[in-house]
């Protein structure tokens, strides 16, 4: 049986999403009286000496409402223009809501390549943890005005954003705080008879089915972008739960160890940093390997030329590439060799790379200390 408080009482940095279902009304105004009990409880874990991070969502909500567009446009220049309205209006709610608590909030807006560039990640680890030092709770959201992602056509989540920034700063527990009690084993706003899971303890292919989109307008990833946080989180050793913002006082209360929500709870076996930020970069190309070097890759050795089968996309020297085997992607690395020097030098021997490109940088391909395994 899983002993809530021992797990959740002891967090010492604590990341707490905040979802659009939860920062609005249903007439799209922001729910200040919700903002303000959030400040109470994070003031009062302040106060515990514990470290919060905000991540809220609510920037286009809002900004739809003040630019009084009638309805929920899809169209992203028109989204991403009631973000930049509405984040200003969003932080100046914050900080209001802080300011009776003496707490200073100070805004950080991301986007995913802020976690793909090793050296924007380590400025933001190190920003991050000098305004925590000073006291300051980070209110972060997507930079959403400047960012419109290539896979899907809307802006992306803050779930996953949350849980990268859970797993970045090496939280100890990540809350989403939303509309409903937890992940169910379907949508319970479509189903009457779902079941509310408490804890999940690893994240199966039957746990990920549950992961359904929203029901409301107003939310973006519905379960199926908290199912993949949850992933993260649990890969960076951080639990995670979703809870509903409705329960009274439920940060403090899922903090003691309330059984409220669903958890989410995290692997023991813990990725180095480094090797997180290569797993969760994004990846510029793709490197199918044999199984023989897949074998090796497995038992902590370098990827070496003569294990490379295809490469696929435009790489250079230093890019993040995934690992392919029988296609199926099993790991991630930083490349030694550009795309087309890898094509050049694919299945062949070591001692072939100078005769071939008319020089050597390395013996390897990538370095094993620059693998990160999805497993
Ligand atoms: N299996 C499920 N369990 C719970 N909620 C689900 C499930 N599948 C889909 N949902 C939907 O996900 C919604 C919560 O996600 P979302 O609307 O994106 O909220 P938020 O804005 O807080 O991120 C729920 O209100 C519900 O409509
Ligand atoms: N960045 C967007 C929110 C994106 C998002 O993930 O929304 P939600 O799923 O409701 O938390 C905003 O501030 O409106």
């Amino acid at each position: 049986m899983i002993n809530r408080k021992e797990i959740l009482d002891d967090a010492k940095k604590i990341v707490i999403k905040l979802g659009t279902t939860s920062i609005s009304n249903e007439d799209g105004s922001l729910n200040t009286e919700f903002m303000e009990k959030v400040a109470a409880q994070v003031s009062e874990l302040h106060n515990a000496g514990k470290q919060v991070i905000l991540v809220s969502s609510g920037s286009i909500g809002i900004g739809i409402e003040i630019l009084n567009l009638n309805c929920r446009p899809k169209e992203i220049p028109v989204r991403q223009a009631a973000a930049a309205v509405g984040q200003g209006f969003l932080m100046q709610h914050w900080m209001e809501a802080f300011r009776k608590y003496e707490l200073n909030v100070a805004q950080i807006l991301l986007t995913y390549d802020s976690f793909t560039n090793r050296l924007t990640y380590l400025n933001l680890r190190n920003s991050i943890s000098t305004l925590l030092s000073y006291g300051v709770i980070p209110i972060i959201n997507e930079n959403d005005p400047i960012c419109v992602h290539e896979i899907e056509a809307t802006l992306g989540d803050n779930d996953k954003l949350s849980a990268m920034v859970a797993s970045k700063t090496e939280a100890d527990v990540l809350m989403l705080l939303t509309d409903i009690d937890g992940l169910y084993n379907k949508n319970p706003k479509r189903h009457d008879d779902a079941l509310l899971l408490n804890t999940v303890e690893e994240i199966t292919p039957t746990i990920e089915s549950y992961g359904g989109s929203p029901t409301s307008m107003k939310g973006v990833g519905g379960m199926r972008t908290k199912i993949a946080a949850a992933k993260i989180c649990n890969m960076a050793g951080c639990y995670m739960v979703i809870a509903n913002s409705n329960v009274d006082n439920v940060i403090s209360r899922v903090l003691s160890g309330e059984n409220i929500g669903t958890l989410f709870l995290a692997n023991q076996f813990v990725h180095k940093n480094r090797i997180r930020w290569i797993i969760l970069g994004k990846a510029s190309g793709i490197i199918k390997v044999d199984s023989g070097a897949k074998k090796a890759i497995s038992n902590s050795m370098s990827l070496l030329p003569s294990g490379v089968l295809e490469v696929e996309g435009d790489f250079d020297r230093g890019d993040i590439v995934k690992l392919e085997c029988n296609g199926e992607v099993f790991g991630k690395g930083i490349t030694d060799y550009t795309s087309e020097e890898l094509k050049a030098i694919k299945g062949k021997h070591t001692d072939m790379i100078a005769e071939i490109l008319g020089y050597k940088n390395y013996d390897h391909v990538i370095k094993k200390e620059n693998i990160g395994l999805l497993k």
